[in-house]
């Protein structure tokens, strides 16, 4: 991807001549001959710079930098003045410029600024990204012929910037997987986006995806970005899109089509260079013979469809992850018996990954660091077993799953949905479902 520069300039010369020079160099750059020009611009999509001249005819550069600040952060702005003036630079440093030039401009030294200052955003970033990643669990693949087909594909995807769409039931990895996908792609130093279209239905979701214009609607005090924003040059991620309604299918579905979108409420057309991955647990089939689901939409997005098999389905990957759990629980040390395993290979495990994740450290807590016993992997044959006296606290598992129990989850997850659906031992979009339901 190129480095895209936005480029505020009224001068026509003085724009040619950077034109000239940086598209040379290698370098995307959008124009913009005011500041009118240039809010539309900075509104609708994210720069890896901004050049912006000092004297303008809808107003001065320094007024702007603010505006700029409020839709990117940290994007690099560089002043451009016709006359050295030493309290005008001192100026626009502290209004949040990274540096000041005057005319006529050096471009080889911009040049030589630009690179720098752009090699330490990305370096930022990726620090967040690796940050990010080490604090995500290792992706399993296990090594079971339908896993390894589902890994050759991921690597294809990670390749490939098409869209993928991961079926699989609960519990299977397909969020991993898209994690996965999005870390080992070209895309890894942007964002990773992600919602679940079963939790939002009709204009929430509308409004979660394409943001709102101020005005839009009784709260919307402010204009609020999409996420189809934050996921330019990232990875927009929907989970459950099985459940999204047939009227959000019809704008996103044009989205695809137009690779524009408006905010709701808002005329402006915007852009937004996202990577697309999603991912389902229902039949999309059945929802397509049912009307529930649009065609066209469907060929937009499984261009890659990697089908990601239950974990019945694999036994023979059981030891090797078992073992891969146990390690990243502290227990390398540690093996399950062969009255364990029989138990286990026994099981249908409904929850998948998930759920023999949950089961391998539900016996870890009880056995208190001690060896695993069969008696601590009880209820898998349908038989709850009584706790033994002395046996920590299990982690809970709930049918139905009550209100209050999971207020007390979501507190000790601090709010983190998917921290709490592990602690009660249910999918994130069960844990969804039952919020909507009690309208939390
Ligand atoms: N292959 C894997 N390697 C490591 N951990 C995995 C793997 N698959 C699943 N997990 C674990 O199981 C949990 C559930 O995985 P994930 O959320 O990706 O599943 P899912 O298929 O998206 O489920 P749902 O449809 O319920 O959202 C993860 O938090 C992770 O701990």
């Amino acid at each position: 991807m190129k480095t895209h520069i936005l480029l505020v300039e009224d001068d026509v010369a003085s724009r040619f001549g950077f034109i000239h020079f940086f598209s040379r160099e290698g370098y995307a750059i959008t124009e913009a001959t005011g500041i009118a020009e240039a809010t539309e611009a900075i509104a609708g999509q994210r720069f890896d710079a901004v050049i912006l001249d000092n004297n303008l005819p809808d107003g001065n550069g320094i007024d702007f930098i603010s505006t700029v600040r409020t839709y990117d952060g940290t994007v690099p702005i560089i002043i451009i003045t016709g006359t050295a003036d030493i309290p005008l630079a001192v100026e626009a440093m502290q209004r949040g410029a990274d540096n000041f030039l005057t005319k006529p401009v050096d471009n080889a030294g911009l040049s030589a600024f630009l690179k720098k200052t752009l090699e330490i955003g990305v370096l930022k970033r990726r620090v967040v990204a690796r940050q990010r990643l080490e604090k995500q669990e290792e992706m399993f693949w296990g090594n079971s012929a339908a896993m390894r087909q589902a890994f050759d594909l991921a690597r294809i995807a990670a390749e490939s910037d098409s869209p993928v769409l991961l079926t699989g039931e609960t519990g299977t990895g397909k969020g991993m997987i898209a994690k996965w996908i999005h870390r080992n792609s070209s895309r890894s130093d942007n964002e990773f986006v992600e919602v679940n279209c079963s939790c939002l239905r009709g204009e929430l979701l509308a409004r979660e995806i394409f943001g709102n214009a101020r005005g839009a609607f009784t709260s919307a005090d402010q204009d609020r970005k999409g996420l189809l924003d934050i996921a330019d040059r990232g990875t927009l991620f929907l989970d459950e899109i099985g459940d999204m309604g047939l009227e959000v299918q019809a704008q996103f579905l044009k989205v695809l089509e137009e690779k524009t979108y408006r905010r709701l409420g808002d005329v402006k057309l915007l852009r937004s260079n996202f990577r697309l991955i999603c991912a389902t647990n229902r039949e999309i089939a059945n929802l397509l013979k049912k009307g529930l689901f649009r065609q066209d939409l469907l060929f937009r997005i499984n261009l890659i469809t990697i089908a990601i098999p239950p974990l019945r389905q694999r036994m023979e990957d059981l030891p090797a992850i078992i073992a891969a759990i146990l390690r990243s629980l502290g227990r390398d040390d540690t093996s399950v018996g062969p009255e364990i395993m029989a138990l286990l290979r026994g099981y249908t495990w409904p929850g998948n990954f998930r759920e023999l994740h949950n089961v391998l450290e539900r016996a870890h807590l009880l056995a208190r660091g001690g060896s695993l016993l069969p008696a601590y992997f009880f209820g898998l044959n349908g038989a709850a077993a009584p706790l033994p006296a002395s046996a920590a606290p299990v982690p809970r598992a709930l049918k139905p799953l009550d209100m209050q129990q999971i207020q007390q989850a979501l507190d000790e997850a601090d709010g983190c949905v998917e921290k709490a659906a592990a602690l009660l031992n249910v999918s994130r979009a069960t844990l969804y479902r039952r919020l909507k339901q009690n309208g939390e």
